[in-house]
């Protein structure tokens, strides 16, 4: 008797809640959130799309040591003005020089996102990668002072690339987007279910009720 093929496990490799808020807006439930503790600052002369993909690569393939059997799913978002990598803003003066850059100009955000395959035994094991570069144009609004200072006091721009959340209050400052709006929150769902089902992975069970 054949022993029926095991049902894969996903691992996210992603501290981010919103990356997994996302996944399970489609029904992907990651059977484990297992974060990659990286240096995430760039590399000398690094552009923001190398940049994206480097650190999707590194998150994913640190985490798969610790899951050798499982499938894993690594992301970064990086807020760009032309060749410049905007911080993840930790500080006030961070995001605060972040939003005046960014007022009443385009600027892009891009997503690296990397999904490691298991090998079969007959393979060898070891995992296959696939991954997919995501761009998202986006311009703010000109944004005055009092605007500036009430999106600070909000604090919802700590810990976010480019010193904003779309999701949040900053969603009243975009006045424009072009490209996937996920993307920018953190993981572009059309890329990621492309690239889970081109890679065969089990689509996701009916939804129980309307969101
Ligand atoms: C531009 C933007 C970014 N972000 C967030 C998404 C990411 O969490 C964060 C970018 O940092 P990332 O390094 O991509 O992600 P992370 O450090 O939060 O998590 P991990 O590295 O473990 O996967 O900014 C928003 O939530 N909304 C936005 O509009």
């Amino acid at each position: 008797m054949t022993t029926p093929p095991k049902a894969p496990r996903l691992v996210l490799a992603s501290a981010s809640p919103r990356r997994l808020d996302l996944l399970r807006q489609i029904g992907i439930v990651p059977d484990a959130v297992d974060p990659a503790d990286l240096d995430e600052t760039p590399l000398r002369d690094e552009l923001p799309p190398q940049h994206a993909l480097r650190l999707a690569a590194e998150k994913a393939s640190c985490v798969a040591a610790r899951h050798p059997d499982s499938w894993i799913l690594a992301a970064d978002t990086v807020v760009a003005c032309g060749r410049r990598i905007l911080p993840k803003a930790e500080r006030e003066e961070e995001a605060r020089r972040c939003l005046s850059l960014l007022s009443g100009r385009r600027h892009r955000v891009i997503g690296g996102i990397v999904l490691l395959v298991p090998g079969t035994e007959q393979e060898g094991g070891g995992h296959r990668r696939i991954d997919r570069l995501v761009r998202t144009d986006v311009t703010f609004k000109v944004l005055d002072r009092s605007e500036t200072d009430a999106y600070i006091a909000s604090g919802e721009w700590q810990g976010k690339a480019g010193g904003y959340a779309i999701q949040g209050r900053a969603g009243a400052l975009v006045r424009w987007i072009g490209g996937s709006y996920s993307n920018v929150v953190g993981l572009s769902l059309h890329e990621v279910a492309g690239m889970l089902h081109g890679a065969g992975f089990p689509p996701a069970p009916p939804s129980p009720s309307a969101p």
